[in-house]
């Protein structure tokens, strides 16, 4: 058995049945709108490039049925001059093209990366709960890469073989309209084999895409969970579910690969039978005296040149589709709402007057993504806890403790009820006063790639040096001090080059650096040893004291930390009071504090 999840691609994870490449690529516009002086500029250089590719057989035509002719070594010289001049031309217009792409469609890429990343800071927590890790990884990174990619290459070019095959085209009528017709009639059934391909790539590319997201997903977890792998001895496992995993991805790259070879063998293969008919013809004409040689040569050098722009059709459009499909997926995360422009109301509710503290009216909670027979985690919450007051919230595991500390700073939102803070409903408050107003800390404390004094300060953007060391002081974090570099030493990814009651210290003083007015605590002293959380509950008590706050606990030694305890239970607060009142008056209660929490929990979830 593998430790690996299912990958969860359950959002985005299929192609749209009926979606059009153009549609989804004009999409686009908004992002390269401001470098489209510089795109069009060198869309217009390569098309002046490749035209003057095609003068070149007409430099050649005048060569053979004079110069050559007439034996007349001027003229050749000036014949091979002028080839020069045009094939020097021609390098350096596209060598032009390409200088003027690069810088600004980087800056293009750049600017879809950074809203994606500021979208996805801005979406709610369900967004996150339902999208695997590796499914947004590999939109910031592959997809926007195939999309730079579209823009430098098959977009400029789809436009300028275009123009070239048909002005090519124009030409080779011109010259001699019945071999012409010869090359331009095998465009018929390949214009159609060519949509018919495109309706089957534009499904497997997505699934390609989709399946590299899933694969990203189980590098990530194979890294961040090296422990747990290491620990339960699942490297087989692990790498079989990896294996696994590839092989899709294998398969359908080679899918991919397959579909793209039968078109490209007959884009290769029609135009090439067709010029083999031409030539044919030419020379049974020129043989006959109805064509002079120097037109046959002109038309054949014609017909080759036209050869690249018709053939490499194949590619840019499976690029193309590619680069639709990636911007499917960049739009499925760009369109999804976030939090605060769904719901913020437009005039906010008055403050009630001495409505003061941190109260729970009649609030219910349903997970999104819960099945519809599942009754709702939070069933109809009433609870006030008083300014300055700290109060314990106890529960069986799985009662909805955690559930209920996420709406308060709205990581979750409520489906029913209100929550306010000093009377004025929080969903009125701007996120940023909110946020500034309550202050947050974890079970699992999550820490950033930066250093342990900038985790910390990360609770208060304008605090300083004296406030950080207060709070380190508090959360008896002190052994920051002690490390290399004190609080200038990077703490890794994750914060995993320190211990689990370490993290959960730096979390507790990111949480109370700020001084905040509100302070939710998800039963954060979990993992320290007896000694030390007795440290940080005595330094905890002098900050509870200035601060409303709610704590969930499981030990009666963090309930002794609140003025009053409240127990949750089946969705609703069942009972308030005292420890000690608790204790004598409610027999789920004393259970829950006596260590029978487990078994009750695992009985009556
Ligand atoms: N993202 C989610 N989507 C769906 N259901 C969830 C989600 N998170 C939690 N739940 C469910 O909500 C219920 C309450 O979970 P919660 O974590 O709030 O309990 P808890 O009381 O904090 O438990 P513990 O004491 O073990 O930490 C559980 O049944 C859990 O399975």
């Amino acid at each position: 058995m593998s430790v690996t999840s299912e990958p969860r691609a359950q959002e985005g994870g299929s192609a749209p049945r009926h979606r059009s490449t153009t549609r989804s690529l004009l999409r686009l516009w908004p992002y390269v709108r401001p470098v489209r002086a510089r795109l069009f500029t060198a869309a217009g250089v390569a098309v002046v490039a490749s035209c003057l590719g095609l003068v070149i057989p007409l430099v050649l035509k005048w060569m053979v049925d004079g110069p050559i002719t007439d034996r007349d070594p001027g003229g050749v010289w000036l014949g091979g001059a002028l080839l020069l001049a045009l094939g020097t031309a021609e390098a350096g217009l596209f060598g032009l093209r390409r200088w003027l792409v690069g810088r600004p469609l980087a800056s293009v890429e750049a600017a879809m990366r950074a809203d994606l990343y500021r979208h996805l800071q801005r979406l709610p927590v369900s967004f996150h709960d339902r999208w695997a890790s590796g499914q947004l990884l590999s939109r910031a990174t592959t997809d926007l890469m195939l999309l730079r990619m579209f823009l430098a290459f098959p977009l400029t070019f789809l436009v300028v073989n275009g123009v070239t095959v048909l002005a090519g085209f124009a030409i080779l009528l011109s010259q001699e309209w019945t071999l012409g017709l010869v090359l331009v009639v095998p465009a018929v059934p390949l214009v159609i084999l060519c949509s018919f391909f495109e309706t089957r790539y534009a499904a497997v590319a997505r699934t390609a895409q989709d399946q590299t997201g899933d694969l990203t997903t189980v590098v990530e977890e194979g890294v961040l969970g090296v422990r747990i792998v290491k620990g339960f001895g699942r490297h087989r496992s692990q790498a079989h579910a990896f294996r696994a995993l590839s092989e899709q991805v294998r398969s359908t790259e080679l899918h991919k690969a397959r579909l793209l070879a039968a078109l490209w063998a007959l884009i290769m293969t029609l135009p090439e039978l067709a010029i083999g008919a031409a030539l044919v013809l030419g020379t049974v004409r020129v043989a006959d005296g109805d064509l002079s040689a120097g037109t046959l040569v002109a038309f054949l050098s014609t017909a080759l040149t036209l050869r690249w722009p018709v053939e490499s059709l194949g590619f840019l459009l499976a690029m193309s589709q590619d680069a639709a499909t990636a911007t499917d997926r960049y739009f499925d995360v760009m369109d999804a709402v976030p939090a605060a422009a769904r719901d913020r109301p437009r005039t906010a509710p008055p403050r009630r007057r001495g409505e003061e503290g941190l109260r729970f009216e009649g609030v219910a909670f349903r997970y999104p993504d819960a099945p519809p027979e599942e009754p709702p985690v939070l069933r109809g919450v009433d609870l006030h806890i008083r300014p300055g007051e700290t109060m314990a919230l106890v529960g069986a595991t799985g009662s909805g403790k955690t559930t209920l500390t996420a709406l308060v700073p709205r990581l979750q939102e409520v489906t029913r009820g209100r929550i306010t803070l000093d009377g004025r409903d929080i969903t009125a408050l701007p996120r940023e006063e909110l946020r500034a107003l309550v202050a947050v800390a974890f079970e699992e404390p999550t820490l950033f790639s930066a250093t342990a004094g900038e985790n910390v300060l990360m609770g208060a953007p304008h605090a300083g040096r004296e406030d950080l060391l207060r709070a380190l002081k508090v959360a008896q974090a002190d052994f920051v001090h002690a490390l290399p570099e004190g609080t200038e030493t990077e703490v890794g990814e994750q914060g995993l080059s320190l211990s689990g009651g370490q993290r959960q210290r730096l979390a507790l003083a990111r949480a109370v650096v700020g001084g905040p007015r509100f302070l939710v605590l998800d039963d954060p002293l979990s993992a320290l040893d007896v000694h030390t959380e007795a440290l940080v509950e005595a330094a905890l008590r002098q900050v509870l004291a200035s601060t409303t706050a709610l704590v969930v606990a499981h030990r009666p030694s963090t309930v002794l930390l609140a003025d009053r305890v409240a127990l949750l239970s089946e969705g609703r607060i069942a009972a308030v009071g005292t420890h000690q009142r608790l204790l004598r008056e409610s027999a789920e209660y004393r259970s829950l504090m006596s260590g029978q929490e487990g078994e009750e929990g695992e009985r009556n979830p």
